[in-house]
């Protein structure tokens, strides 16, 4: 998308005192599944007003359908007008689609501006080669949509304790931000972005197989393993268990649940290991491709 506007930027140079005044402009380049849920959530949370939001899509049907659902949201003309004017600029486009935006909007950032990145495999030492802003990498989940679950947060050497702060308190209106090693991205995100999937994937294939053994009403099975799943999810964050105190707990020794865990130990055995290679060399694989996009060469690789 080409940059058409040119900006007064009096409003970046302000005294410190108006600059304090100011409330802070968060944009988003990409409105997609996650762009459009995180919007959805910092408005509905509270976390932001609609004034507080600038945001720019390639397709400007999604960006028209966001504005219906939000009045009051700036839509940008431009993916630089999002940039040049955000003071948390948000990058939610996947993976291979980084490199074009980081050549279209690198001219338009500055220093004191905070470049987020939401995808996993886009590393910060990728941003910090291209762009001259302070840069993250947060790793949203699925579950903010509720205010629920980890956002995993990555900061870059540019950041200072005050950009960490405005950053976790951002985030923690959506959910509970947590600090990862950037090494354990994938890691993390297994469990806080993908894990609604994995799970959601156990639970219909135990559901299918309920209807079929027994013929209990579908809905009903779902209802029961949702509210199930809600409640583990309490006991293991408020109610302090850990999964092994639940299953003990669970499990009264030479009873139905004892039995039936013998069972799942053997039929899973291998399948995490199996899993967690998958994705990680899903992970791997996007990395080396934007080690080269991004040109490897001249760029320092922080493990
Ligand atoms: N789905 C999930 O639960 C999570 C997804 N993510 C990451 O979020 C990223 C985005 O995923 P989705 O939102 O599902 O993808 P999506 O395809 O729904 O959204 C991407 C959006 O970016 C727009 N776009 C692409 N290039 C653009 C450009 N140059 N300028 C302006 N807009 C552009 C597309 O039109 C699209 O609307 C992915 O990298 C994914 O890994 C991260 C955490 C959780
Ligand atoms: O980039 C990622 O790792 C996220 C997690 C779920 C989908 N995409």
């Amino acid at each position: 998308m080409p940059v058409t506007h040119t900006y007064n930027e009096e409003h970046y140079c302000k005294s410190k005192r108006e600059r304090r005044n100011h409330r802070m402009k968060v944009g988003f380049i990409g409105t997609g599944s996650m762009g459009g849920l995180l919007i959805d959530a910092f408005l509905s949370s509270g976390g932001l007003l609609a004034g507080d939001v600038i945001a720019s899509n390639r397709s400007p049907q999604k960006l028209a359908r966001l504005a219906q659902l939000h009045p009051g949201i700036t839509l940008a003309e431009s993916n630089g007008e999002t940039a040049s004017r955000s003071d948390i600029l948000f990058l939610c486009v996947k993976p291979m689609e980084f490199k074009t935006l980081t050549d279209e909007i690198a001219h338009c950032l500055r220093s004191e501006q905070i470049v987020v990145s939401i995808t996993s495999p886009v590393q910060i030492y990728h941003l910090e080669s291209v762009l001259p802003s302070k840069i993250a990498k947060i790793i949203p989940s699925i579950t903010h949509s509720v205010y629920s679950g980890t956002s995993l947060c990555v900061l870059g050497s540019r950041l200072e304790a005050d950009d960490r702060t405005q950053l976790l308190k951002l985030m923690s209106h959506i959910g509970t931000p947590v600090e990862i090693y950037e090494h354990h991205t994938r890691i993390s995100s297994d469990f806080s972005s993908c894990g609604p999937a994995f799970l959601s994937y156990f639970i219909e294939r135990w559901i299918e197989a309920a209807v079929e053994a027994t013929g209990i009403d579908h809905t009903l099975a779902g209802k029961l393993a949702g509210e199930m799943l809600l409640g583990t999810g309490k006991l293991l964050t408020e109610g302090e268990f850990t999964p092994q105190q639940l299953q003990d707990r669970v499990a009264v020794p030479g009873g139905i649940t004892a039995e039936a865990l013998n069972h799942l130990r053997c039929s899973l055995d291998g399948v995490f290991e199996r899993l967690i290679a998958t994705t990680h060399k899903k992970y791997d694989e996007d990395v080396a491709k934007l080690d080269s996009l991004f040109g490897r060469d001249g760029i320092t690789r922080r493990k």
